[in-house]
C-alpha cells in the first residue's frame, strides 16, 4: 500500500513507496506544553527559536516539533534521544495518551485525532497496546491472572482467558511460575508478565516506553533477545522508546533519532550509523562498532571475471555484517561473494572491509542491489556500544529513509544472515567455497 493513500496531509521530506502497508502515519506532528500552545506550531517566528528562547518568550516546551513519518506493518520502529528529547510524548501521541497540538495521526488510515472515547478505548485496549517501564503488576493476582487482566477488562470470558494467558505465559517463558505472585519473581520475570500481558491482548502494535531500563544489564539483555525472538516469530509491529543507542541498534529495523522535539535522522540501523545526516548524529555514533551495524552492501564491489581469486571465496548473504565477512575473508584467503538467490551481486575483499571499519567510504556498490529481496535480519547479536553524550549539533536537518529490510514474516529469521544459496549461516559462519569460476491513564489501557 502507498503512504499516500493512507495520509491525511503530507509533509515535508516524507517518506516515498514504502516497501510496507503503514500502520502509523504521523504528520506534521506538534505537541507544545504551555500557555497557548496552540498558537505556536503556526507561528513561523516562535517555531524558529530555540527551546530556550522559545520558553523564555511563551513559556512554553515544544516537546514533539513537526516530526512526519510512517510506522509499517511488522516492523520495529525504534525511537530514540536523550533523556527529553520528545520520545515519550511522542509516542503517547500515537493513541492520543498525551493530546497532540496539531498534525495528524492515522492508524490504519483511521484518523486517531477524530476518535471519540469509545473508538480510543478499542484503540489502546486491542490496537495498540503499551507496555511499560513500570509494569504496574497487580500483587494480590497470580501470574496467570495477571496476564489474563488485560483480556479481562476487554470483556473476554473466564476460561477463555485464562487458557489465552497461560498459551502467552509459556511463549514468554515463565511455564511452571502460573501460580506465583509478582512479590515472588525477579525483576526480569516481572517484566515478562508485564510484556505477557500485553501480548494476551493480541494488539495490532506493541509500544514499549523504555520497558527494561530498570533491569539489570544481563536481564535487560534477555528480555531485548526475547523481544526479538517475538517480533521474529510473530511479525508484530512494534514502536519501541530508548534512550540507549546499543539497545536501539540491537532491536530496530528502522531507528528515529530525537533531538529537542525534532527527528534528526530517521533509518535503518546501517543508514544511521554509515551516514549520519549531521554532527549531532555522527557524534552520537561514534563509538559504535561500524563493522557490527554494516553489512557488506557498503563494501561490495563488482566481481572482476579475470581475477582468479574472485570467483572462489566464500558467499555470505548481502545482509551479512562487515564483521562476519571479515572473519569469511580471513579464513579462506579470498575474497567473499555476495549472493542473493544464487546471484551473485558482487565481492568484498579485505581492502573494502577495512574501509568500513576505519569509516572510509568505498565507491558506491554496483546499482543492482535487490533490498526488496534483501532477507530480513532484526539484528540481534549486534553490537553494544555506549552512547556518547550527545554534543552541541548544527541544524537539526530531517532526514528519512526508507526501510530496506522486509519485515519478518512469521516463521522466519529475522537475524541469521543466511548465505545467497539458502543456506543457514551462523554468524561469521561462511559457506565453504564452490567449484572455481561458480560465482493519563484511562480505562481500558493495558499497563504493562
Ligand atoms: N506535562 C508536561 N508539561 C510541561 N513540559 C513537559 C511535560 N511533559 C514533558 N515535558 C517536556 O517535554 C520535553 C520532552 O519530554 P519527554 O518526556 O517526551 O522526553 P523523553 O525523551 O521521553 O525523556 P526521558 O528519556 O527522560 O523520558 C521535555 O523538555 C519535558 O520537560
Amino acid at each position: 500500500m502507498n503512504a499516500a493513500a493512507t495520509t491525511p496531509r503530507t509533509g515535508p521530506a516524507q517518506e516515498s513507496a514504502p516497501s510496507a502497508a503503514p500502520v502509523f502515519t504521523v504528520r506534521n506532528l506538534w505537541k507544545v506544553f504551555g500557555p497557548k500552545a496552540e498558537r505556536v506550531p503556526g507561528d513561523a517566528e516562535l517555531t524558529s527559536l530555540t527551546p530556550t528562547e522559545l520558553r523564555e518568550r511563551t513559556g512554553c516546551t515544544a516537546a514533539v516539533r513537526d516530526v512526519s513519518f510512517d510506522v509499517h506493518k511488522g516492523e520495529v520502529f525504534v525511537v530514540m534521544g536523550l533523556s527529553g528529547s520528545g520520545k515519550s510524548t511522542l509516542v503517547r501521541c500515537l493513541t492520543r495518551l498525551i493530546e497532540p497540538t496539531s498534525g495528524s495521526v492515522a492508524i490504519d488510515g483511521e484518523d486517531v485525532l477524530a476518535m471519540d472515547k469509545n473508538r480510543l478505548r478499542e484503540l489502546r485496549r486491542h490496537r495498540a497496546s503499551m507496555v511499560f517501564q513500570h509494569f504496574g503488576l497487580l500483587p494480590h493476582r497470580s501470574v496467570l491472572d495477571n496476564v489474563a487482566y488485560g483480556l479481562e477488562i476487554q470483556g473476554v470470558g473466564k476460561a477463555e482467558r485464562r487458557e489465552k494467558a497461560a498459551e502467552v505465559v509459556t511463549k514468554v517463558g515463565l511455564e511452571g511460575l502460573e501460580a506465583r505472585r509478582p512479590g515472588q519473581l525477579s525483576g526480569g520475570q516481572q517484566q515478562r508478565v508485564g510484556l505477557a500481558r500485553a501480548l494476551a491482548a493480541d494488539p495490532e502494535v506493541l509500544l514499549f516506553d523504555e520497558p527494561f531500563s530498570a533491569l539489570d544489564p544481563l536481564i535487560r539483555r534477555d528480555m531485548q533477545e526475547e523481544v526479538v525472538r517475538l517480533h521474529r516469530e510473530e511479525g508484530r509491529t512494534m514502536v519501541f522508546i530508548t534512550h540507549d543507542l546499543s539497545e536501539a541498534l540491537k532491536l530496530g529495523d528502522r531507528i528515529a533519532l530525537m533531538r529537542d522535539g525534532r527527528v534528526v535522522q530517521l533509518g535503518t540501523p546501517e543508514e544511521i550509523v554509515g551516514s549520519p545526516a549531521d554532527d549531532y548524529v555522527r557524534d552520537f555514533v561514534r563509538d559504535v562498532p561500524r563493522e557490527q551495524v554494516m553489512t557488506v552492501r557498503r563494501a561490495m564491489r563488482p566481481l572482476d571475471p579475470d581475477s582468479a581469486a574472485d570467483g572462489r571465496g566464500p558467499a555470505v548473504a548481502p545482509d551479512a555484517t562487515v564483521s562476519e565477512a571479515i572473519e569469511a575473508v580471513a579464513r579462506s584467503g579470498f575474497p567473499a561473494r555476495v549472493m542473493d538467490e544464487g546471484r551473485c551481486l558482487g565481492v568484498v575483499d579485505q581492502e573494502r572491509l577495512l574501509g568500513v571499519v576505519a569509516g572510509v567510504e568505498p565507491p558506491p556498490p554496483a546499482p543492482t542491489l535487490p533490498s526488496a529481496s534483501a532477507p530480513p535480519s532484526a539484528s540481534a547479536g549486534r553490537a553494544a556500544p555506549t552512547v556518547p553524550a550527545g554534543s552541541a549539533a548544527p541544524s537539526a536537518q530531517v532526514r528519512q529513509a526508507e526501510p530496506t529490510r522486509k519485515p519478518p514474516a512469521a516463521g522466519t529469521s529475522a537475524q541469521s544472515p543466511t548465505t545467497g544459496e539458502g543456506r543457514p549461516s551462523a554468524a561469521g559462519k561462511a559457506t565453504p567455497p564452490p567449484a572455481a569460476g561458480k560465482a493519563e491513564d484511562i480505562p481500558g489501557e493495558v499497563t504493562a
